[in-house]
């Protein structure tokens, strides 16, 4: 029997694994959410490292809002940097095998093919710095671990941009999706499934891997795809719009592979 603690467990990534976890009898899953463990809190992390004795920690916990990340960065640090690095600690310390999560945001985006594992990361706005800060903080700090760089989740839970573009299409007529910037959408149940694959086949060794549903496109290709599949086609107008105002910068590719 293999102990998992997944941090963060109300969010996105979170709820895919929630909903797969009855399918892994061997498993015993402890899901703890932000309220009750805090990974900036110094007094949350041993309580719950200490409870029991765990195999594997997924850690889903992180501040994912990349435009109020400009805004407030010391909240994305405290979170992606410094409680990443009180996570590691924990893990190293209590022989737990660390599986994180990271974002495609590490890179600026000027490579005109898809990034690698050996590309050299350069992050151009605060989310993605603070993600880097975590990995490097969990690079320093252990040996075993696996960061998993993935890109554009989405699925039925928490807040992605499919599901912001379906709320959109209730109340809009036309649409503004910028066509400057392209990734790789990644559906984050394929995720969940990915990392336990992971954890129930011990197939690959402690490093940084790259995990993506394969397919390369653009915000606006992605919204395309998001009105076909919802029947808004001829509904609801789609502008390729390149100068689509945000806040933060993100890169024009940020393609994995
Ligand atoms: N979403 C995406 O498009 C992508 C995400 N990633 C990475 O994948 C991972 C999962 O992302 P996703 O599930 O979409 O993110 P979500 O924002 O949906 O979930 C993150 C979860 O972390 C929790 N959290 C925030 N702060 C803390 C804290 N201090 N202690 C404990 N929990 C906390 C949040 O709780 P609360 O709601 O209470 O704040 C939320 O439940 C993250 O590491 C993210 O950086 C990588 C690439 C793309
Ligand atoms: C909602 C919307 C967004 N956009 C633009 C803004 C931005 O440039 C791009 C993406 O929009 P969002 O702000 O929803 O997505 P964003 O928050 O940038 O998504 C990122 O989240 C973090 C957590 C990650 O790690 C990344 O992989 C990536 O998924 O699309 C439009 O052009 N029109 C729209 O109606």
């Amino acid at each position: 029997m293999k102990r998992v603690l997944v941090t963060g467990a109300n969010g996105q990534l979170g709820q895919c694994l929630q909903k797969i976890a009855p399918s892994y009898q061997e498993i015993e899953f402890t899901f703890k959410s932000s309220k009750e463990l805090d990974i900036t809190d110094t007094l949350s992390i041993p309580k719950a490292f200490e409870s029991q004795k765990f195999d594997y920690c997924i850690n889903g916990a992180a501040y994912t809002n990349v435009e109020q990340a400009e805004k407030t960065p010391e909240l994305a640090y405290a979170v992606n940097a410094e409680g990443v690095k009180k996570i590691a600690l924990a893990c190293k310390k209590h022989d737990v095998s660390l599986i994180h999560i990271s974002t495609d945001y590490v890179f600026d985006g000027n490579k005109r093919e898809p990034y690698t594992v050996d590309d050299i990361p350069n992050p151009i706005n605060e989310y993605g710095k603070s993600k880097l800060m975590g990995e490097r903080y969990i690079q320093e700090l252990m040996d075993n671990y696996c960061i998993i760089r993935t890109s554009w989740l989405y699925s039925e839970f928490g807040n992605n941009f499919y599901k912001a573009i379906l709320d959109k299409c209730k109340t809009n007529k036309v649409l503004r999706v910028t066509d400057a910037q392209k990734g790789c959408p990644t559906n984050a149940n394929n995720l969940a499934l990915f990392i336990m694959d992971h954890i129930t086949n011990q197939k690959i060794k402690s490093g940084i891997y790259h995990f993506t549903d394969g397919i390369v496109c653009t915000w606006y290709d992605f919204a395309k795809k998001i009105l076909f599949e919802n029947g808004y086609n001829g509904k609801v107008e789609l502008v390729a719009d390149k100068n689509y105002r945000t806040f933060a910068k993100r890169p024009k590719n940020s393609t994995l592979i």
